[in-house]
């Protein structure tokens, strides 16, 4: 049996131009579902608690896979994802179409593969947490008035691009104490720690390129010293993964990483908010089975 998880508010209203479009072929097909629709923050999770047989099928962005993963981890259940949100960087990650009709077709062909987690204290995430100027772009974007407009436009990248240089303006970066498995760094003037299971986010951004999901890995990617001017000559590089190697910016791998900051650093995780420093993270390898 296939569950629907539809956010019919993800991508400004795609969410539920796609279901209907996934109706008339699940109906075509006489394939046997069941279909709920998120009503609220987390609501996803909820459900996705619920469901205890077959495959859960999520037509949504990355907030709501991540709301959806953070309800089925650890289950067997497996997840298909048709995407309907402005970034969709997990399926970008996971190679899954971007045209609903071939993401359906691919997971009526059902081959599954299994894929590590971001563990941040009690949060499971699929693609990037984010610490420090990412943690507050994140903030700004999900309070922005304009991506809902830029969404319908098809233009949420340019929201993202909006918010980092409003956060650019007053920022402050921190220095920080950072513990990768038995390995501890200290580090000045740290604009942001980006922990990637894969490389991107923020709708395209290859922020750790070598980022692989599968390899019981996490990728990291510290800035560090850099002047606001370098900041914004370094940024373009960011989208091909360029930036790497850049002299004020350093790349780690790890599987247990502690941190902790000179003054409370925002935390997002798949672009939600989860908190602020302190923080552990983790990967989970092989959590979560994904067709
Ligand atoms: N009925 C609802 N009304 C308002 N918000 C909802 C509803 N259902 C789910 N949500 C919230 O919508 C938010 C956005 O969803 P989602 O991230 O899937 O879409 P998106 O922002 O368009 O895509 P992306 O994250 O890929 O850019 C989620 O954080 C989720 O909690």
């Amino acid at each position: 049996m296939y569950h629907f998880i539809v956010n019919k508010v993800s991508g400004n209203g795609r969410g539920l131009t796609i279901w209907k479009n996934v109706e008339k072929m699940l109906t075509a097909k006489q394939i046997n579902f069941r279909v709920f629709f998120t009503k609220y923050p987390s609501h996803a999770t909820e459900i996705s608690k619920e469901v205890k047989t077959g495959v859960i099928i999520v037509i949504g962005g990355d907030g709501t896979i991540h709301e959806v993963i953070n309800g089925l981890i650890r289950s067997n259940i497996p997840m298909g994802i048709i995407p309907a949100g402005s970034g969709n960087d997990f399926a970008r990650a996971l190679d899954i179409p971007s045209n609903a009709e071939e993401a359906f077709e691919w997971i009526l062909k059902g081959e599954q593969r299994t894929v590590d987690i971001g563990r941040v204290e009690d949060r499971s995430c699929a693609t990037v947490i984010g610490i420090g100027f990412d943690g507050k772009v994140a903030q700004t974007v999900n309070a922005s008035k304009t991506k809902k407009w830029m969404n319908f436009f098809r233009l949420g990248k340019i929201t993202y691009i909006i918010s980092v240089f409003r956060v650019l303006l007053g920022f402050q970066p921190a220095d920080i104490s950072i513990k990768i498995d038995d390995k501890t760094e200290k580090m000045t003037d740290v604009w942001l720690v980006a922990v990637a299971n894969f490389p991107y986010y923020a709708g395209g951004m290859a922020i750790c390129p070598n980022a692989k999901g599968n390899d019981g890995y996490l990728e990291l990617c510290v800035v560090q010293g850099m002047s606001k001017f370098q900041f914004v000559r370094a940024f373009p590089g960011v989208f091909k993964g360029k930036h790497v190697s850049h002299p004020s910016i350093k790349m780690r791998t790890g599987k247990q990483i502690e941190i902790s900051s000179s003054s409370a650093m925002i935390v997002h995780g798949d672009g939600e908010i989860i908190g602020e420093t302190p923080i552990n993270i983790n990967v989970e390898e092989k959590a979560l089975h994904v067709i």
